[in-house]
């Protein structure tokens, strides 16, 4: 079982509405969203584009929900070489964090990434760091984990498909030329999709427990893993495909997962985050799917 007392549950708004297929869910408001999320079990969220933009309005609608921030994304810039506006940037948002009382940030570096493009997901155009954008990412994100620990908060960095840190060896790579500062965000739906072995989430976990900052339980519907690889799709057409779904609804199995979490003392958010299209897949009856799954596998 895992600790109550350690372990919050979150869960993200693009279930509801997704920031990066606008069309999906765009008849969903702020207050239907946060709604649902309180009502399906949770008490934490991350941030969306109709969330409120000021932390005190912000911050009364979640508390009459008894919900807060945990998290929110963060796009880097550092291997194209835009280190000065990459930071600026992350002190912004790190002070709205601060103001929402959020401990963590993930990171995606976006240098050359094709997330959003329409590129083949599987196709050769996903970047691979050279020597030189390697360093450049190395030294930038170390700037940025010294920022959010001068503030009593943890940089992470959220492995990927379509950017440069998306498969195992390109996340050992990061996490070897990093120092302490610089946290893991575990995204179980990433790793299996990029890898699609059960073996490469569990040994991911394992691995860098004691550096994983965030976790986002996400699920892979192994038969759209295979058509997006036969369709040639891009990453948002296998979303819109509904290769994601929520815990316990795909192919992955979550129990090591858990375990290693439990053994290890996690202590910090897990966030259900699964991206697929609010037309099919009604965001609240998913979302009490989810947290029926989580409460019977790990008790919380
Ligand atoms: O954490 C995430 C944020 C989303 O915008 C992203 O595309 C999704 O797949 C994800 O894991
Ligand atoms: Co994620």
């Amino acid at each position: 079982m895992l600790n109550k007392d350690k372990i919050k549950l979150g869960i993200a708004p693009i279930g509801w509405t997704n920031d990066d297929l606008p069309e999906l869910g765009k008849e969903n408001t702020f207050e239907q969203c946060v709604s649902e999320m309180a009502l399906a079990g949770f008490t934490g969220t991350e941030i969306g584009n109709k969330y409120p933009k000021e932390p005190e309005v912000l911050k009364q609608a979640l508390e009459l929900r008894n919900m807060q921030i945990c998290n929110c994304w963060f796009s880097t810039f550092f291997t194209t070489g835009e280190e000065a506006e990459t930071i600026a940037a992350f002190t912004k948002q790190l002070d709205f964090l601060q103001a929402m009382g959020a401990k963590v940030i993930g990171c995606s570096e976006q240098g050359r990434g094709i997330q959003g493009k329409p590129y083949p997901i599987f196709g050769d155009q996903k970047p691979v760091f050279t020597k030189e954008e390697w360093q450049r990412l190395f030294t930038g994100m170390n700037k940025l984990g010294e920022l959010a620990a001068a503030r009593g908060m943890k940089c992470s960095l959220h492995h990927h498909m379509g950017t440069g840190i998306q498969t195992p060896e390109e996340i050992d790579i990061f996490m070897e030329g990093t120092n302490e500062n610089v946290y893991l965000l575990f995204d179980s739906g990433h790793i299996y999709f990029s890898e699609g072995t059960q073996e490469a989430v569990d040994n991911l976990v394992e691995k860098y427990i004691d550096r994983i900052a965030h976790v986002h339980l996400k699920d892979v519907r192994k038969e759209k893993r295979i058509k997006t690889i036969e369709e040639k799709m891009s990453f948002l057409e296998a979303v819109k495909n509904g290769t994601f779904t929520v815990p316990g609804d795909g192919d992955i199995v979550f129990d090591k997962i858990f375990a290693t979490l439990e053994k290890h003392n996690y202590e910090g958010w897990m966030l259900v985050e699964a991206e697929q299209d609010p037309a099919k897949a009604n965001p609240l009856e998913y979302a009490l799917k989810a947290r029926d799954f989580i409460r019977e596998k790990t008790g919380l």
